[in-house]
């Protein structure tokens, strides 16, 4: 059984609800029948005595199909190691004539071996395990039997106990992370009651997504041999992976060779921070500015647009200050768009077909958003062989998709990877599991990163380091893997050693 925290070193496979019914159906026919499930119902036992080793009374609450039936496996084995198990089982769903199979036969070894089976969860419990609905399951507030579920998943998270979640937490969306309204108070904030999640025999992409981290708390993995039996089968049919520490970071500057100079590590030039009469942004082409310096990028430049106040920059003086016609488009990597405001429109289409390595963020999206012409013009860089990397955050997605955010965020895998392919560029979609997405790639989920980083700026801190990461010799998609987990990270080490302390964007480095 593995253990997925956000500092996982090697990058994993993940299934949505089809392919992990297929590797399902490849794998029970190598087995004896019921053998996956059983192994199902031990993984789920062993982790609920890891999780609460000293709990005497477990609330095991079973649903109306193959979940149901990891929960009566389950219930077999703590009840034989001595726990005073009650079970619950809502019965069949409505349309159905009989369990499955598996169930069917874990939910009679369960009788038979006199786990009680009650109408009540117990009054009192130290652990409570949902294993209501799986992979098969929606919830829908008008279907027979879903009262009595969101009952219980009520009285489970009112009851302050540990819960373990089987293979997914009861409403959430195995593909894309989206939790049913049905279950909004059931979200555990940080810090608060434990809440685990055992994933079997695939990991889940909805788990890592949207609203996948809130519900799912701590996520575990068993795949129930399913790499043993199926080899690359689970490599090759992933919808997406989980970045891990093992993605290709950026060389240290230490191991290349003593005669490097500040040349070898790559020029960025930031272009944005529009001031105007009203309005001054400056500080956005800054952050991002020395988020590539501090990066590791061997030399920064800064281009504001409008009528700029400021032309060095007291806390960082190493940042060169140039009017945009001096600088250098073709040999730089440009990060452009911080800040830009509504200048940034006016010199788009000049970077778009002069620079060779390009990434577009925040006012720059906005601008393309608006302008066919300009959106040709991106889309044509990827026929010259032009690296492009565009950063929305979920609003900038939608509005260059022509949609909402809330239907960005309802597909944020589909999302992403749509907007890759119509403008052929690598997509970090930002949010809570960033998407990076790249024509023809399965899309990367990063794991690292917290609401602390919900503060301006961070944004166009993102921005610098995948520049600067760039600006080192990695490919657009290999930064902006690298750049995302690390800036994910900066923020993880932060809520470790500092707890609530408020991060600020300009703290991220240093
Ligand atoms: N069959 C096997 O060998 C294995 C199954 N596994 C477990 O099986 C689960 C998938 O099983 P299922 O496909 O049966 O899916 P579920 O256990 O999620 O149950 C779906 C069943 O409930 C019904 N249903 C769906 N939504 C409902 C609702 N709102 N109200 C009432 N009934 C509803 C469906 O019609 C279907 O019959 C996985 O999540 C995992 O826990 C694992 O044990 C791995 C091995
Ligand atoms: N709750 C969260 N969990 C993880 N990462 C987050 C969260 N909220 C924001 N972030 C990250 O913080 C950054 C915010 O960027 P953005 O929305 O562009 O803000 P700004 O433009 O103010 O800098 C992105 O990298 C995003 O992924
Ligand atoms: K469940």
């Amino acid at each position: 059984m593995q253990h997925i925290t956000r500092l996982n070193p090697h990058t994993l496979p993940l299934h949505g609800v089809a392919a992990s019914r297929n590797l399902e159906q490849q794998a029970a026919a190598l087995l004896p029948a019921h053998t996956l499930m059983q192994r199902a119902g031990l993984s789920v036992a062993r982790l609920a005595l890891a999780m609460a080793p000293h709990a005497r009374t477990i609330w095991i609450a079973c649903g109306p199909g193959n979940n149901g039936g990891d929960g009566f496996e389950a219930a077999v084995h703590l009840h034989q190691w001595g726990k005073t198990v009650h079970l619950t089982w809502t019965g069949l769903g409505p349309t159905q004539a009989a369990l499955p199979p598996d169930a069917r036969a874990a939910r009679d070894k369960a009788l038979a071996a006199g786990v009680p089976m009650v109408n009540e969860p117990p009054a009192q419990f130290d652990l409570c395990i949902d294993a209501l609905l799986g992979l098969g399951g929606r919830l829908d507030a008008s279907r027979a039997g879903n009262a009595l579920m969101l009952d219980w998943l009520a009285r489970m998270q009112a009851s302050g106990a540990p819960r373990l979640s089987v293979d997914l937490p009861t409403g959430l969306d195995a593909d894309t992370g989206v939790a049913s309204d049905l279950i909004a108070a059931c979200a555990v904030s940080t810090g608060a009651t434990a809440h685990f999640t055992l994933s079997l025999l695939s990991l889940k992409p909805g788990l890592f997504t949207a609203q996948g981290r809130d519900h799912a708390g701590q996520v575990w993995f068993d795949d129930l041999g399913a790499g043993a039996l199926l080899g690359e089968a689970v490599g090759s049919s992933a919808n997406a992976w989980l970045l891990g520490a093992d993605q290709g970071g950026t060389v240290s500057k230490l191991t290349q060779a003593h005669a490097s100079h500040k040349g070898s590590f790559g020029d960025v030039a930031v272009l944005g921070g529009e001031s105007t009469a009203t309005s001054h942004m400056a500080g956005a082409a800054l952050l991002a500015a020395r988020a590539a310096l501090h990066a590791g990028a061997g030399r920064v430049y800064v281009a504001l647009l409008g009528s700029p106040a400021v032309s060095v920059d007291l806390l960082q003086p190493e940042l060169m200050f140039r009017n945009i016609a001096a600088v250098d488009l073709a040999h730089s990597v440009v990060v452009c768009g911080c800040g830009g405001g509504t200048l940034v429109a006016g010199v788009l289409p000049k970077v778009l077909q002069e620079a060779p390595r390009l990434l577009l963020d925040a006012d720059a999206l906005n601008a393309i958003a608006q302008d066919a012409a300009v959106q040709t013009l991106l889309t044509e860089r990827h026929v010259r062989g032009w690296a492009t990397v565009l950063t929305p955050h979920p609003l900038e997605a939608a509005r260059l998709l022509g949609t909402s955010a809330a239907s960005v965020q309802a597909q944020r895998l589909g999302s992403a990877q749509t907007l890759a392919e119509r403008f052929a560029c690598v997509v970090v979609l930002k949010g809570s599991g960033s998407i990076i997405a790249a024509p023809g790639l399965v899309p990367r989920i990063n794991p690292t990163g917290n609401a602390l980083l919900a503060t301006a700026g961070t944004g166009d801190v993102l921005a610098g380091m995948v520049g600067a990461a760039i600006a080192r010799g990695q490919s657009a998609h290999a930064a902006a893997c690298s750049a995302v987990y690390a800036h994910g990270q900066v923020a993880d080490v932060w809520a470790e050693q500092r707890g609530e302390r408020a991060l600020t964007a300009s703290g991220m480095w240093g």
